[in-house]
């Protein structure tokens, strides 16, 4: 019995989407889902009331920075990440492998774990797959991913094979390492690369190991978009239909929508916090960068279809004069309101899925968004 279980509800007859209920220890998501990311226990200028009132249902935090600070041994004395932050719906972690991996020449790979400086103090740190579960398990979020290595992009035959097989390894380790299984579960992540062999061996080899739940991983990582989708194209149906499907690092509108036409049911991103605290919010009609001057005397809302808190009370002039004062809460109302585009835009698609006419919801939001079909 796992802690998470995954409910096919139904598939769109017009693009093969799957609409799903992800049944977890802190309650139950409607998928396809956004996961909002809180890396150090914040989904940054937003309180948890806040996010629920825009409806996130799920967000996402994660193992390497938690273990540089505070340290996983201070939360778990806390009580777990939950009581910690205060956040009584599920939570994902991600194991740290994507972000050792992304301190370059700071970290050494050995067959053993990763060996690297912290980006804080420079101290010197080890994660093995092992610690990268006690970690988690103190934590005690409700998914945890597995210690991987998201290979860089681009990256040649041999190394990316060399690490999907070291990735496969750790995998089994972590899974041997799991403790509270009743109430965690570990997802498994298939790498590979770009390449379809290579995608198809990490994909056998990962899902041989019996887990709740996958992840595509080594994605978005700077490869062009239509690169990406055709990874997908080829990787997404080797996956078993009754388990949920994350796409990792992925958050853009188009990709959000390309992404569960192609079959996955989870994305997680920084984007539209990161965007909003550059002053950038995403609307209905497109991006729209609040700090441009032709907003200055704009008295109308970011996006004049949106119903979230920021585009009910305030203009774009206001909000424009926030970030050029570089307030607080120019962070604060844009990120609001992106985060709510996003969830409302995954809770458009979840419709369209249920009606069986997503591909015409893509044409027509991408006509609206500015996006080449
Ligand atoms: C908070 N986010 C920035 C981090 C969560 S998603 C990070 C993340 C992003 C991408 N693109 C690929 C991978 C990957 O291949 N493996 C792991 N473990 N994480 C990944």
């Amino acid at each position: 019995m796992y802690a998470v279980r995954y409910e096919l509800i139904k598939t769109c007859k017009q693009s093969g989407a799957r609409l799903g209920r992800l049944h977890t220890p802190h309650g139950v998501i409607e998928t396809p889902i956004f996961m909002p990311v809180g890396t150090q226990a914040t989904v940054k200028a937003m309180t948890p009331e806040e996010l629920k009132e825009i409806g996130s249902q799920i967000i996402l935090s994660n193992t390497y920075h938690l273990y540089m600070r505070p340290g996983h041994d201070l939360v778990k004395e806390a009580g777990g990440l939950h009581k910690f932050m205060n956040w009584d719906k599920p939570i994902l972690t991600d194991s740290g492998g994507f972000q050792v991996f992304s301190l370059g020449p700071l970290r050494k790979i050995t067959e053993e774990g990763v060996n690297f400086r912290s980006h804080i103090d420079g101290s010197k740190h080890f994660i093995s797959p092992e610690k990268a579960m006690e970690i988690q398990n103190a934590l005690g979020s409700d998914i945890m991913m597995a210690f991987d290595e998201c290979a860089p992009y681009p990256a040649d035959r041999e190394y990316v094979k060399n690490s999907l097989e070291r990735t496969t390894r750790w995998l089994k380790r972590c899974k041997e390492a799991h403790k509270n299984t009743e109430n965690q579960a570990l997802f498994g992540i298939i790498q590979g690369g770009m390449y379809k062999d290579l995608r198809e061996q990490s994909a056998k080899e990962v899902l041989a190991v019996d887990l709740p739940g996958y992840a595509i991983g080594g994605l978005s990582v700077g490869e062009p978009k239509k690169l990406m989708y055709e990874v997908l194209e080829y990787t997404t149906p080797l996956m078993p239909v009754d388990k949920p499907r994350y796409l990792m690092g992925v958050g853009s509108p188009d990709d959000l929508i390309e992404g569960v036409i192609r079959g996955v049911d989870m994305f997680d991103c920084v984007l539209p916090t990161r965007i909003a605290r550059n002053g950038t919010a995403m609307t209905s009609e497109g991006k729209v960068v609040v700090r441009n001057a032709k907003y200055a005397r704009d008295f109308t809302p970011l996006d004049p279809e949106c119903d979230c808190y920021c585009c009910k009370n305030y203009t774009r002039a206001y909000i424009r004069h926030l970030v050029k004062a570089n307030e607080i809460l120019a962070s604060r109302l844009i990120s609001t309101h992106n985060l709510h585009f996003l969830l409302k835009l995954m809770e458009q698609v979840r419709q369209a899925i249920m009606e069986d006419r997503l591909l015409d919801f893509r044409a027509e939001f991408f006509q609206k968004y500015g996006y080449e079909l």
